[in-house]
C-alpha cells in the first residue's frame, strides 16, 4: 500500500439507476496525477454547466406572467401558483438531498434537469397546463421538486473531487453557475419569442436548451474519484478535517445521515437559522427592489430594470472575492468572511433605506453593493454545511440550510414584506431587514468556535 491506496475503498449498498458507481480497480501510481487533473476539470465542468442548465428551467413562469395576465388570470393567483416553486424547492433540496447523499450524482444530477426541462416543455406545448392556476401550482411544485436533484449532486461532486482548504474557491467559481443561467433566462426567452412568434415558446425552448445540458452532464460528471479508481480527494491532496477517518467513504443509508450526522449537529442547524435570514435579506431586497424603487425613489420602469440586472451581476464577483478570501486569509474558515460580508451588507441595506429620493446613483451603488456582497454568504453557508458533516451526509446537511433558506427565508420575504409594508411602510420593511442582518450575524458566530476546532486551526 502506497500514501494513496491506505484508504478504506467500500462498496456502495445499493443497486438501481441511481446507485452510487461502484469502486473501480485502482489505477496504477504513476497514472493517478494526469488522471485526477484531468477529471477534476471535467466534473466540475460538468457540474458548473449542470447547474446553469437547472437555472435555465427554474424562473421561466414569471417571464410568462405577464402574459397569463392577459389571458385573464389576477396577479394573486399567479402568484400563489408561483409559490409553489419554492415551497417544493426547499422541501425537494432538503429530501431529495438525502437520496442525493445515497446516489450517483451522474445520474441524479441528469435525471433531475430532464424531468425540470420536460416540465417546461410541456408547460409549453399542452394547452391543458396552463389552463387553470391549480393545474399550474400543480406543475410549478413537480417543477420546483425536480430543482431540488440540482443542487445536492453538485455538493456530492464538490466534496468527493476537491478537498477542504480548496472548496471556498472551487465552490465560489461553481457558484457563478447559477448567475451564468438565470441570466441567460431573459436572452432565451427573447430569442423564443423571435424564432417562434409564442408566448409558449418561453416555456418550451429554454426546455429544450435545458436538455442539452442534461445531455452534457452525464457526459462530463463522474461520481467518485473511486469509481474511477482513484485514491479519495483527502489522500490525493494530504488535506484531511480533523475528524476524517477511513469510514467515512462507506455509503450510508437515510437514517444514519439524518440521525447521526445531520439533526444531532447543533453547528448545522446555527447555519441554517443564519440562512434563514441571508435569504430572507437576499428575496426581501430582489424581488421588492423594482417597487420599492418605483414607488419611493422615483425610478422609471426602465432605471429599475437596469438596477436589478446589476444587482445579479455584480454577484459574480463578490462571490469569487469571497471564496479567495475564505480559502486563502482565513485558510478554509467560513464564518469570518460570512460575517464581514453580512457587516457590509447591512451597511449597504441601511444606505439603500435612508438615502433619500432622488439621489439615483446613491440608490443605484447600494443597490450594486448589496447583489456583490450577499451570494457570499449564500455560498458559504453552503460550503460550510458540505464541511461540517463526512462526505456522504453532504447533500442532506446543505439541503437543511436550503429549507430553512426557501421556507424560511424565500417564502417569508414575499408574504410577510409585503404585510409589513402594507401595514407599516417601507420602514417597516427596512426594520425587518436590518433585523436579519443582524441575526443572521449572530447565527453564523455561534459557530465561530467548532469551525476552528473542525479545521484543526486550535
Ligand atoms: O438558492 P439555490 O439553492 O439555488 O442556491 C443558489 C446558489 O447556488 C447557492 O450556493
Amino acid at each position: 500500500m502506497d500514501k494513496y491506496h491506505s484508504e478504506a475503498t467500500a462498496t456502495p449498498p445499493r443497486k438501481g439507476l441511481f446507485a452510487p458507481a461502484p469502486h473501480a480497480e485502482p489505477l496504477p501510481l504513476q497514472r493517478i496525477d494526469p488522471v485526477y487533473k484531468q477529471l477534476r476539470l471535467q466534473v466540475f465542468l460538468g457540474i458548473f454547466l449542470g447547474y446553469a442548465g437547472y437555472y435555465l428551467v427554474r424562473k421561466n413562469f414569471s417571464l410568462v406572467m405577464p402574459d397569463l395576465i392577459e389571458q385573464g388570470y389576477s396577479k394573486s393567483d399567479l402568484g400563489f401558483a408561483l409559490s409553489g416553486v419554492s415551497i417544493a424547492y426547499g422541501l425537494s433540496k432538503f429530501l431529495m438531498g438525502n437520496v442525493s447523499d445515497r446516489s450517483n450524482a451522474r445520474t441524479f444530477l441528469s435525471v433531475g434537469l430532464l424531468l425540470s426541462a420536460l416540465t417546461m416543455v410541456f408547460m409549453g406545448v399542452a394547452p391543458i397546463a396552463t389552463s387553470s392556476i391549480t393545474i399550474m401550482f400543480i406543475l410549478l411544485f413537480l417543477n420546483g421538486w425536480f430543482q431540488g436533484m440540482g443542487w445536492p449532486p453538485c455538493g456530492r461532486v464538490m466534496v468527493h473531487w476537491f478537498s477542504t482548504k480548496e472548496r471556498g474557491t472551487k465552490m465560489s467559481i461553481w457558484n457563478v453557475a447559477h448567475n451564468v443561467g438565470g441570466g441567460l433566462v431573459g436572452p432565451i426567452a427573447i430569442a423564443a419569442v423571435a424564432i417562434f412568434g409564442t408566448w409558449e415558446s418561453k416555456f418550451y425552448f429554454p426546455g429544450l436548451v435545458a436538455l442539452v445540458f442534461a445531455a452534457i452532464a452525464y457526459m462530463l460528471v463522474r461520481d467518485t474519484p473511486q469509481s474511477c479508481g482513484l485514491p479519495t480527494i483527502e489522500a490525493y491532496k494530504n488535506d484531511y478535517p480533523a475528524n476524517y477517518s477511513a469510514a467515512q467513504e462507506q455509503e450510508l443509508t437515510a437514517r444514519q445521515i439524518f440521525f447521526e450526522y445531520v439533526f444531532n449537529n447543533r453547528v448545522l442547524w446555527y447555519i441554517a437559522f443564519a440562512n434563514a435570514f441571508v435569504y430572507l435579506v437576499r428575496y426581501g431586497i430582489l424581488d421588492w427592489a423594482p417597487t420599492y424603487l418605483e414607488e419611493a425613489k422615483g425610478f422609471s420602469v426602465k432605471e429599475t430594470g437596469w438596477a436589478y440586472f446589476a444587482y445579479e451581476y455584480a454577484g459574480i464577483p463578490g462571490t469569487l472575492l469571497c471564496g479567495w478570501i475564505s480559502d486563502k486569509v482565513f485558510k478554509g474558515r467560513r464564518a469570518p468572511a460570512t460575517i464581514i460580508y453580512m457587516v457590509l451588507v447591512l451597511i449597504a441595506v441601511l444606505v439603500y433605506w435612508k438615502n433619500p429620493a432622488g439621489n439615483l446613483w446613491i440608490d443605484n451603488v447600494a443597490l450594486i453593493s448589496i447583489g456583490f456582497l450577499i451570494y457570499g454568504p449564500v455560498m458559504l453557508i453552503g460550503v460550510q454545511a458540505l464541511d461540517l458533516v463526512p462526505k456522504k451526509a453532504a447533500g442532506t446537511a446543505a439541503g437543511l440550510t436550503g429549507l430553512f433558506g426557501y421556507l424560511g427565508g424565500a417564502l417569508f420575504a414575499n408574504i410577510a414584506m409585503g404585510f409589513i409594508v402594507d401595514h407599516w411602510g417601507w420602514d417597516g420593511g427596512f426594520t425587518m431587514l436590518v433585523a436579519a442582518c443582524v441575526l443572521s450575524i449572530l447565527f453564523t458566530a455561534f459557530t465561530w468556535k467548532r469551525e476552528k476546532l473542525h479545521l484543526n486551526l486550535q
